[in-house]
Parts: C-alpha cells; structure tokens; sequence
C-alpha cells in the first residue's frame, strides 16, 4: 500500500544559496504514527512548512494521498489537517462557529451541531466554552479548538507541531487518546515534540533530524541500532543524545 505521506530526497530551505534540509526521505503509512525529533533548529518546522505546500522543494518530492501538490491541489490540501504549535484562530467567531466552519471547509455533514462536534467538546472539556470568542480563551484552549478541527475533519494525514506545550495533563491525555483512536482507524500521523517520553510511548516509528538530515529513522530497536546501543536496551532520549551529540547517555 502507497504511504499517506511520501518525502523523498527532499532538500529545501529559505533561499536557494542555502538549503535547510538536505536529501531528507522518509515516509508514514496508513495505521501509524511517526514522531519526528531533533534539537531547535535541526529542520523540523521546515519540513513541515515543505509538507503543507508553504515552501516548494529545492529539490526532491513531497506526495500527500499520492499526489504531488501541483498535480491535484485539492486533493493533496483536504488530504491532511495541520495543527500548528502556535494556534491561529479567528478572534471573532466562537469555539462552535470554529468547528462549523472545519465541517464546512472539509464537507463533514456531522459537525458542530452533531455528534462529532459534541464529542469532542466533551472529550476536550470545551463544552462550557462553546460560545466563547476566540479571543477570550486561554491559550492551551486556543490549542484545543485547534486540535478539535483537525479531528473534526478525520483526514487521512495528521500533521502536529508540538502538541502538549500548551495542554493541561487531561487535555494532553484526550489528545493521545483520540490520536490513538484514528490511528486505529487508519489514519497517519506525523508529531513533532521535544517529549520524547510521550513520543517513545505512542509512536510506532520514529525520524531523527540533526542540521537538516536525517540522522536515523525507523522502530526503536533500529533508532538505537543507529545510535550505537544494539547491545542493551534504553530510551529514545538516549539514543537521542547519542545521535545528536555523541553522548554517553
Ligand atoms: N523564516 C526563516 N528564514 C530563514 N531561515 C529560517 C527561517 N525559519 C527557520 N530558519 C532556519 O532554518 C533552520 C531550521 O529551523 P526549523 O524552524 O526548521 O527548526 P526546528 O527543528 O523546527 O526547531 P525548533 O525545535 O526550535 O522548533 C534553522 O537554522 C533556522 O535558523
């Protein structure tokens, strides 16, 4: 089965002269999720920005649902939901007017108003807040109305830059929780944290980035294969380290 999402030999960057990412490929299937780490400034958020289509490859391809943006824009953009770290929401509508207008954009017949929409107000204890402006909430339930529009949208592709900074711990666990649950379903998910705890225990595989390449990728088991610990067990982090700053972890 073709992956959701498809990087291959992707260089890329802000100017031409001097590219961010160098031939960096890597892939996330249908059913899994992939946690994708590196230290600030290892090119993370640039690959990102080169998923959704705000920056064109120097070189290299991006493919979400198959296609190639120029090949089929709508269907690569409906093809996957964003949530930023830094969340952006429209001031003046409500928490509810913000999922209706997600079912709106990416045709869900049963959002705010329905059960979808009711679900997740609960799950992310915003039911209180359904009427509340945007800008009057605090900023870890800013992150929420994000997230509850990437799920409200159920796309094939979840891309999330840093999750939990601004969630308080029941709000981080229904993340994970949901995250889990349409990943059973058949969704990808791309997460970018500096947890690495969280991402240890929910990731299937992983991507190491380090001054724009990647540095290892795949289970655990291969992470920290690459990283030099084949002999003994260990955490991510400490593999992490090894990668990144030939530690001793
Ligand atoms: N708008 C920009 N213009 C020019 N260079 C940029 C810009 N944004 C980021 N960079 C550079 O690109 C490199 C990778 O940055 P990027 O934001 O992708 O890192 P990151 O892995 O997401 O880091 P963090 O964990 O701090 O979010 C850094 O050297 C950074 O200085």
């Amino acid at each position: 089965m073709d992956p959701i999402l498809y990087v291959h030999d992707l260089t890329g960057g802000y100017s031409p002269k001097r590219p961010v990412l160098h031939r960096i490929s890597f892939h996330v299937k249908a059913g899994e999720m992939v946690g994708l780490i590196g230290l600030n400034g290892a090119g993370k958020s640039t690959t990102i920005k080169h998923i959704l289509g705000l920056m064109k490859p120097q070189s290299g391809e991006v493919k979400v649902g198959g296609v190639e943006l120029e090949e089929d824009t709508e269907k690569y953009r409906s093809s996957f939901a964003y949530v930023p770290e830094t969340p952006v929401l429209f001031d003046e509508l409500t928490v509810e007017e913000h999922l209706r207008l997600t079912g709106m954009a990416y045709n869900v017949t049963d959002n705010a108003d329905g059960e979808r929409g009711e679900a997740l107000l609960e799950q992310f204890q915003m039911t209180p807040k359904r009427r509340a402006f945007a800008s009057h909430l605090s900023k870890g339930m800013k992150q929420k109305v994000m997230i509850m529009n990437a799920l409200l949208a159920e796309p094939p592709l979840y891309i999330i830059d840093e999750p939990f900074l601004g969630l308080d711990p029941l709000g981080i666990r229904s993340l994970l929780d949901r995250l889990v649950e349409v990943k059973r379903k058949g969704a990808a998910i791309l997460m970018s944290s500096h947890i690495l705890s969280t991402v240890e225990a929910y990731c299937d595989r992983f991507i190491v980035m380090h001054h724009g390449k990647i540095v290892a990728q795949g289970t655990l088991d291969e992470v920290r294969r690459a990283a030099g610990m084949e002999q003994r067990g260990g955490t991510l982090e400490e593999a992490f380290y090894r990668l990144v700053a030939g530690g001793n972890a």
